[in-house]
C-alpha cells in the first residue's frame, strides 16, 4: 500500500513537470520576438496569454502525452555539480535530441544564479507553472517524509535551527556578496575568510551545511559558488562599499536601494528565530496566564528573548531605541523583501469593484501610504482608465503615515488628490468611524497584526458605521487546513470549498504551503497575534457582526480576499464611543497582570479588580499594542525609504496631533460625509527616556568586518548630554513603570550586557588579526545575575515551600551567557530568587503538588569532562538553566560510556547531556546508578516531565 503511495506522488512529479515543460516548450517553440520581448520587460500577462493560445491550439493528445525530454535542456547538470567546469554555456550542455521539442527557454537551474528578469524566471510565475511547482513541491515533501527514516526526520525537525543560523552568519559576513564578485567559479573558502574575517574551518561547514541544503554550491573541496537560491541575499552592494558602511557605523546602508531579502533573512535569523525560541516560555510555563494566552503583544515571546517583558515593550517600541536603530531599519527593509507574497495586482480581482454604483466610497482602512488605493484608483477611478468606475478613495492611517502617503502621492499621481478622487484621513482604528457612507471598508493586512480581541474591536468600529449595503473587504493570509475541510461550516460562504489537489497530496499541499504557517507563527512570537484559519475568520467577523459571505483566492497571491456583510451585532458588543471598545465578557478586560507584575517584579499599586482596573489595563494594553502604527508587516506593500521614516512610522502610538487631525480629516469633499473624529483616546504623555539611563548599545549596530583596520567596537551610543541637549529622546511611547527622567549630569553608562546576539565583537583583534576566543565572566553583582527560567523542575515529590513569593528577576537568555575556554562557568551563578510555587499536574502515581520554581542554589559550576566516547557528568549539577546549562540536585554521578558508530558518539553526547540536563532539572534522586539511559526511559514514560496546570 505505502509502495502504492510512492508512486501515486512520483507519478504526481511526473504530470506536474510535464505541465511545467508544456509551457517552456509552448514558449521555447515560439519564435515571436514580441513575446521575447514581453517576457524581458515583465510583462507577465501579454506573455502569459501568448503562451496560453500556444498551448491552448496544441491538439489535446499531443499536450497531454508530451514527454520530457531530458536531452533537450541547455542547462547546467543537477545540484550538487562538483565535477562539471565551472562556467555552464549551452555549448557545454549535452545536444538536444530534437531541435523541434528541445526548449529554448529551460526551467531555471538551481545551480546559477537568480536573473528574475530573464524569460526563464519570468514563466515560472505562470498560473500553470505556479501550479505545477506546488504539486511538485508537496509531493516531493510527503514522498521524503514518507521513505525517511523517522529519527532522521525528526532531527531535522529538531536540528533545523542551525540553518537558520548558518543563514544567518552567511548575511550577516556578507558571503553572498563576496561570492557574487567571484562568480560562478566560486571562492575558496580561505579566501572569504580573508575577506569578512571569519575563521575560515568555521564557514567551511557552515557554508556546507547551506551546499547540503541546496541553498549554495560546493564547486570543488571548500570553494564555494552562489546558487538560484543563495544569489537571491546578495544586497547588490559592492563588498568594498559593505566595509565602508562597516567603518562609518552605518551598517544599515547595506539595504538601501534594494537588499530587501537580505535585510528579510537578517530579520527572520536574528529577531525572529530567538523570539520563537521563547515560544514554550510564554505560552505554556509562565505563571501568568495573560502570558499563555498570548493576548497582549507585550507579553509574546519576542518580549521573552529580548527581555522586554518587565518593562513591558512589544517589538515596535523597542525597535525605536536608538541602540535598535540598525534592527528597525532592516526591518522596515525586510517588509518590501517580503512582497513577492502577493501577486501583484492580486486586489482587481480580490473584490468585484463593478459592482459598485459609480460614486461608491471605498475606505482604506490602515491603508499605510495608500498603496493598494493607488492601485486601485488608477485602475477604476483615474481618466486615464479605461474603467473609470468613478470610484472615491478615503485613506485612513495615523498622522505621520498620512503625511507620508500624501507626499507619495503627490510625487506619482496628484491628479487623484486634486481631483479628489482620493484624500488622506486621520483615523485610530479603535475609534469610532468617521466615514458613515462607505461602501466598501478595505482591511488589507490588518487583522493579522492584532491578537484577537484587538482585531474584534477594529471590525466592531466599522460595524458601527456601516450601512445595511455596506462590504466588508479583507485581505489576509488564510491558514488552510492540514485535513480535510468540513465544508458544512461555510455554506453560504462562495468560493470557500477548494478543490482538494489530487491524492494522497495533503489537502493544504503540506510543504508547498509551509509560508503560511511560518508567518503565523512569525505574527505570534513577535507580536501575539496570527493568521488565521477561514474557521477563525468566520468566528472573528460574526463576533463583530459581520457575515463572510465570499472568499476569492489569486493564484500566485498567499494573500486571501474575504467580502463580508453586516449582521446583527452580537449582545456582548458593547462599544464606547469614547475610548474604545470594553470587552464585558471577561475575555481581556479580566487581566492577569497582578501576576505579570509580581513575576517582573514591579510593584502593583492597585490590586483591585474593578471595572476601573479593567479599563485601565484595556487602555494601557491597546496604547503598547498601538506603537505598531505606521508598521508595514509581512507582504504588505508599504515601503521605507529610511530609518526617520522607520521611525515616524514605528512611532508614536495613536496620539493624535491635533494639527495634524485638523489638517487631513477636514472632509474635503462634499460628496464624503464625514462625522467629526471621536476626541483621541486619553493616552499618557510621551515618554523622554533620559540618556545614559539603562541604555544598552545594540547587539547589532556594527556587524564586525574583521579585516577593517578601524576599531570594531562602538563603546556606546551617543548621549547628549548637558543643558543645550538634556535629553537623548528616544521614545514617545509612555509607560506606566517607566518615569520621565532628565539628565543633567553625565550619565551612568550601565554596562551592557555581552550577546551572543551580539554581532559587534567587542574584542580586539588579536596579533594574528583574528578575534579572540569568546571569554566571559558571568558577574556574580545582583545586577548581573542570571536570571531563573520559568523552565522550572516539575518533580512531583518536591517539598511545597513555604517561603514567601519574591519577585523572579529576570531570566538570563543563552544570548547573555558565553562559556570560558575551559567550558566552565566562571564566575558566581547567584542564588535564584524566586520561590514562587507552580502547580504539577496530577499523575496516578503521585497527587498534585506545588513545586519550587527555582532553588536557592549555591555557588555552582558545571563542567562536562570529555574524552572520546565518554561522557562525564559531575556529581554536583548545580545552577539550573535553560540548554546549555544544568541545573539541580541531582545524584547522578559517573560517566556514561557511549557505545555506537563514531558519527553518531557525538549526537548521542548531545543526547545525553540533555538527558542528564532533564534528569538534574528534576531534583529527583536517580534510582540505581542514575544512568542517561534509565532516566530517558522514565523521561519516554513521562515520569520527569509534568505539566504544569494553570494556576
Ligand atoms: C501592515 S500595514 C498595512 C498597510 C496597508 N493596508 C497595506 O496593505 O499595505 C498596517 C497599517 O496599520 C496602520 N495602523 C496601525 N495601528 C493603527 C491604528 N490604531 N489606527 C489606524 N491605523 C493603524 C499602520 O500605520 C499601518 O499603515
Amino acid at each position: 500500500m505505502t509502495i502504492a503511495v510512492l508512486r501515486s506522488l512520483h507519478a504526481i512529479i511526473g504530470d506536474a513537470i510535464d505541465d511545467i515543460e508544456r509551457i517552456y516548450v509552448a514558449h521555447g517553440s515560439s519564435a515571436d520576438p514580441q513575446t521575447s520581448n514581453d517576457a524581458a520587460k515583465g510583462d507577465r500577462s501579454s506573455l502569459f496569454q501568448k503562451v496560453a493560445s500556444q498551448t491552448a491550439s496544441r491538439p489535446e493528445h499531443e499536450s497531454s502525452t508530451l514527454k520530457p525530454n531530458s536531452q533537450a535542456y541547455a542547462s547546467p547538470p543537477p545540484s550538487p555539480s562538483i565535477t562539471t567546469a565551472p562556467e555552464y554555456t549551452s555549448s557545454s550542455a549535452p545536444t538536444p535530441a530534437s531541435s523541434a521539442d528541445a526548449p529554448r527557454v529551460d526551467f531555471p537551474s538551481l545551480d546559477s544564479p537568480c536573473d528574475p528578469t530573464s524569460m526563464s524566471e519570468t514563466l515560472t510565475t505562470h498560473p500553470s507553472v505556479v501550479d505545477a511547482i506546488g504539486r511538485i513541491v508537496a509531493a516531493a515533501g510527503q514522498l521524503s517524509a514518507t521513505v525517511q527514516t523517522p529519527f532522521l526526520t525528526l532531527c531535522d525537525a529538531i536540528m533545523g535551527y542551525h540553518l537558520q543560523s548558518c543563514m544567518r552568519l552567511f548575511e550577516a559576513s556578507h558571503v553572498p556578496e563576496i561570492l557574487r564578485d567571484a562568480g560562478r567559479s566560486g571562492l575558496h573558502v580561505d579566501e572569504i575568510s580573508r575577506k569578512n574575517g571569519v575563521q575560515a574551518s568555521k564557514l567551511a561547514h557552515v557554508l556546507r551545511l547551506l551546499a547540503a541544503h541546496h541553498i549554495l554550491r560546493e564547486v570543488s573541496p571548500d570553494v564555494f559558488a552562489l546558487n538560484r537560491v543563495s544569489s537571491m541575499v546578495d544586497s547588490g552592494k559592492m563588498f568594498s562599499e559593505l566595509k565602508t558602511y562597516q567603518d562609518q557605523r552605518t551598517p544599515e546602508m547595506k539595504y538601501s536601494g534594494g537588499g530587501g531579502i537580505a535585510a528579510f533573512v537578517g530579520l527572520c535569523t536574528d529577531e525572529i528565530q530567538k523570539a520563537s525560541a521563547y515560544m514554550t516560555e510564554a505560552y505554556y510555563l509562565s505563571s501568568s496566564q495573560d502570558t499563555r494566552e498570548g493576548k497582549d503583544p507585550a507579553q509574546a515571546p519576542f518580549c521573552f528573548a529580548f527581555n522586554t517583558l518587565k518593562s513591558r515593550t512589544a517589538f515596535f517600541p523597542w525597535g525605536k531605541f536608538n541602540s535598535n536603530k540598525f534592527r528597525l531599519e532592516r526591518f522596515g527593509k525586510a517588509m518590501s523583501g517580503s512582497e513577492g507574497w502577493e501577486a501583484p495586482g492580486a486586489i482587481l480581482n480580490g473584490f468585484d469593484w463593478h459592482s459598485l454604483p459609480r460614486g461608491s466610497i471605498v475606505v482604506d482602512v490602515g491603508g499605510g501610504i495608500g498603496s493598494t488605493s493607488m492601485l486601485l484608483a488608477t485602475a477604476f477611478s483615474s481618466d486615464a482608465s479605461k474603467e473609470n468606475l468613478g470610484l472615491l478613495f478615503v485613506i485612513q492611517d495615523r498622522p505621520v503615515v498620512c503625511q507620508m502617503g500624501e507626499k507619495a502621492w503627490q510625487e506619482k499621481c496628484p491628479e487623484l488628490l486634486d481631483s479628489e478622487t482620493a484624500r488622506f484621513q486621520v483615523h485610530d482604528f479603535f475609534t469610532p468611524q468617521p466615514i458613515r457612507n462607505a461602501s466598501v471598508f478595505l482591511l488589507r493586512c490588518i487583522l493579522h497584526d492584532w491578537p484577537t480581541g484587538f482585531a474584534r474591536k477594529i471590525l466592531l468600529r466599522l460595524r458601527q458605521a456601516a450601512m445595511p449595503d455596506t462590504k466588508l473587504v479583507i485581505a489576509d493570509f488564510i491558514l488552510p487546513l492540514a485535513c480535510q475541510e468540513d465544508n458544512t461550516c461555510f455554506e453560504g460562504v462562495e468560493g470557500a470549498e477548494t478543490l482538494p489537489p489530487p491524492a494522497p497530496l495533503l489537502p493544504n499541499l503540506g510543504k508547498a504551503n509551509a509560508n503560511v504557517y511560518w508567518m503565523d507563527l512569525t505574527m505570534q512570537v513577535m507580536f501575539n497575534s496570527q493568521e488565521r484559519t477561514l474557521r477563525e475568520m468566520i468566528d472573528l467577523t460574526s463576533s463583530a457582526g459581520w457575515k463572510i459571505v465570499k472568499v476569492t483566492r489569486t493564484p500566485g497571491s498567499s494573500l486571501g480576499y474575504l467580502i463580508a456583510v453586516p449582521i446583527p451585532l452580537p449582545p456582548d458588543a458593547e462599544l464606547d464611543d469614547e475610548a474604545g471598545f470594553i470587552p464585558r465578557d471577561g475575555s481581556d478586560g479580566t487581566t492577569e497582570s497582578t501576576k505579570l507584575e509580581e513575576e517582573s517584579g514591579d510593584s502593583i499599586p492597585d490590586r483591585a479588580f474593578g471595572q476601573e482596573r479593567r479599563y485601565r489595563e484595556d487602555m494601557e494594553m491597546l496604547e503598547r499594542a498601538s506603537s505598531r502604527c505606521g508598521t508595514p508587516t509581512f507582504g504588505s506593500h508599504t515601503r521605507l525609504s529610511s530609518v526617520q521614516d522607520a521611525l515616524a512610522r514605528f512611532g508614536g502610538g495613536i496620539i493624535r496631533s491635533k494639527a495634524m487631525a485638523r489638517s487631513y480629516s477636514s472632509p474635503s469633499s462634499g460628496s464624503i460625509q464625514s462625522k467629526p473624529l471621536a476626541p483621541p483616546i486619553a493616552l499618557k504623555p510621551a515618554l523622554s527616556v533620559a540618556a545614559g539611563k539603562k541604555k544598552r548599545p545594540s547587539p547589532l549596530s556594527v556587524p564586525p568586518l574583521h579585516s577593517s583596520p578601524t576599531p570594531l567596537h562602538s563603546p556606546s551610543p551617543t548621549l547628549k548630554v548637558g543643558s543645550a541637549s538634556p535629553r537623548l529622546v528616544e521614545s514617545p511611547r509612555p509607560h506606566s513603570h517607566v518615569p520621565i527622567q532628565t539628565l543633567s549630569a553625565a550619565p551612568k553608562i550601565v554596562p551592557r550586557r555581552k550577546s551572543f546576539a551580539n554581532l559587534r565583537s567587542p574584542q580586539p583583534l588579536n596579533s594574528a588579526g583574528a578575534p579572540p576566543l569568546p571569554i566571559l565572566s558571568i558577574s556574580s553583582s545582583s545586577s548581573r545575575q542570571p536570571p531563573p527560567s520559568p523552565l522550572s523542575p516539575l518533580h512531583p515529590e518536591a517539598p511545597v515551600p513555604t517561603v514567601p513569593r519574591t519577585p523572579i528577576r529576570r531570566r538570563a537568555s543563552h544570548a547573555q551567557l558565553t562559556l570560558q575556554p575551559t567550558g566552565a562557568f566562571a564566575g558566581t551563578v547567584a542564588p535564584l530568587p524566586s520561590m514562587i510555587p507552580v502547580p504539577v499536574a496530577s499523575s496516578s502515581e503521585s497527587p498534585p503538588k506545588r513545586m519550587l520554581a527555582g532553588s536557592p542554589s549555591t555557588t555552582n559550576s558545571l563542567r562536562h569532562q570529555r574524552s572520546s566516547n565518554t561522557l562525564q557528568v559531575p556529581p554536583h549539577v548545580l545552577a539550573r538553566k535553560r540548554s546549555g546549562t544544568v541545573a539541580g540536585n541531582s545524584n547522578f554521578a559517573g560517566g556514561e560510556r557511549l557505545s555506537g558508530p563514531p558519527g553518531l558518539r557525538g549526537h548521542a553526547r548531545q543526547m545525553s547531556a540533555s538527558v542528564s540536563s532533564e534528569m538534574s532539572n528534576s531534583r529527583r534522586p536517580m534510582a540505581g546508578n542514575g544512568s542517561v539511559l534509565a532516566a530517558a526511559a522514565r523521561i519516554e514514560r513521562g515520569e520527569l516531565l509534568q505539566r504544569p496546570s494553570s494556576p
